[in-house]
């Protein structure tokens, strides 16, 4: 499973849980204006937008899990499982295979409404990286500080939905994710008040009880509605410590921690990282696993016109700060 969730403060924040059994080899990655690109279908771009986020790099290639460019442009891709079905090459469209989508949009795009517009002459292949690394069903979050867009290729065509959450899990489609907060919508951080009979002596006994009947499994849909709860009732501070600190707050509340999702005998999913997008400032925020301490890559501290790929391995042991 995975959750991702954009926040607004004085700065404009993206970022995802990435929870999974195993993990790819995964690195945070700059992608400087001048790493030259070879589309599958659509030839080379070699000057472009730099980008930061978390891949897996193979051959040299950037394979994207997330990332932000330097225009402040987010996106993410999330397993879509059993949904996900990808288009067909077409001679008037941009064929762009699964795997470059976030390169495809981040190298070109400024902004949402310019991704909006790469869109809509777009088809995305099913092209895969390479046999040992086939297709991944997945569909994306792309987001700035205007909004958000999902982005969903299904057996009946691509879907493109305006998100007024800011907020992707996984199955089942987005239309349905967001239906389902209508069942959701007696739920408020305040405290509740007695509709349910006022021949009845109701009481509150504890704080937090607005908010009774919020999920709290981990399944797709319950996270969807938590995240989106604890994200719309955030409250923090603006500056750049306070809004990084209450975003990883928000995907706290959908983070697995190992035993709670056995996926085979034995097996367990958890969340391999979290990561937050600070658009304003360039900077890639993570956590770990098994590293609770924020740490942070400045895409504006290396040379963005380079042409060579910038990797620094995620910083995983946990960093217990002894004060005596
Ligand atoms: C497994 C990851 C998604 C995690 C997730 O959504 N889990 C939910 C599980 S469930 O549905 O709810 O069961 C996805 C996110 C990004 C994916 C990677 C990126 O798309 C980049 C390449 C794409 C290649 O086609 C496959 C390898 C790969 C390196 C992908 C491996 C894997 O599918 C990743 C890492």
């Amino acid at each position: 499973m995975c959750t991702a969730a954009t926040y607004q403060t004085r700065g404009f924040y993206m970022g995802r849980t990435l929870d999974y059994e195993f993990s790819y080899g995964d690195e945070i990655t700059i992608t400087p204006r001048n790493y030259p690109f070879h589309f599958r279908h659509m030839g080379d771009v070699i000057s472009h937008y730099a980008m930061i986020g978390t891949a897996h790099v193979a051959g040299d290639y950037p394979l994207y899990y997330d990332a932000m460019n330097e225009k402040g442009l987010c996106m993410a891709g999330l397993n879509f499982v059993g949904n996900a079905v990808f288009q067909e090459l077409s001679d008037s469209r941009d064929n762009v295979a699964q795997f470059e989508f976030i390169p495809w949009i981040l190298s070109q795009a400024a902004s949402l409404a310019e991704a909006r517009e790469l869109l809509t002459r777009m088809s995305l292949t099913g092209t895969s990286f390479s046999p040992e690394l086939p297709t991944a069903q997945l569909h994306w979050m792309i987001a700035d500080k205007t909004g958000a867009l999902t982005v969903e290729c299904m057996a009946d065509g691509m879907h493109i939905y305006e998100n007024p959450v800011g907020v992707l899990t996984n199955n089942p489609p987005f239309d349905k994710q967001l239906f389902h907060l209508n069942d959701f919508m007696h739920l408020s951080a305040k405290q509740p008040e007695n509709h349910f009979s006022p021949d009845l002596n109701l009481q509150t006994y504890s704080r937090g009880m607005g908010a009774l009947g919020l999920p709290g499994d981990l399944s797709s849909a319950s996270r969807f509605v938590r995240v989106a709860f604890t994200k719309m009732n955030s409250r923090s501070g603006d500056s750049e410590s306070e809004s990084v600190s209450q975003f990883f707050h928000i995907l706290g509340s959908v983070d697995q921690p190992r035993g709670c999702c056995e996926v085979a005998e034995g097996n367990y999913e958890i969340t391999l990282y979290t990561s937050c997008c600070s658009a304003d400032t360039g900077i890639y925020y993570y956590t770990t696993y098994e590293n609770h301490q924020i740490s942070g890559v400045d895409m504006y501290r290396e040379n963005l016109d380079s042409d060579t790929l910038i990797r620094y391995p995620m910083l995983s042991n946990e960093q217990i700060h002894m004060q005596n």
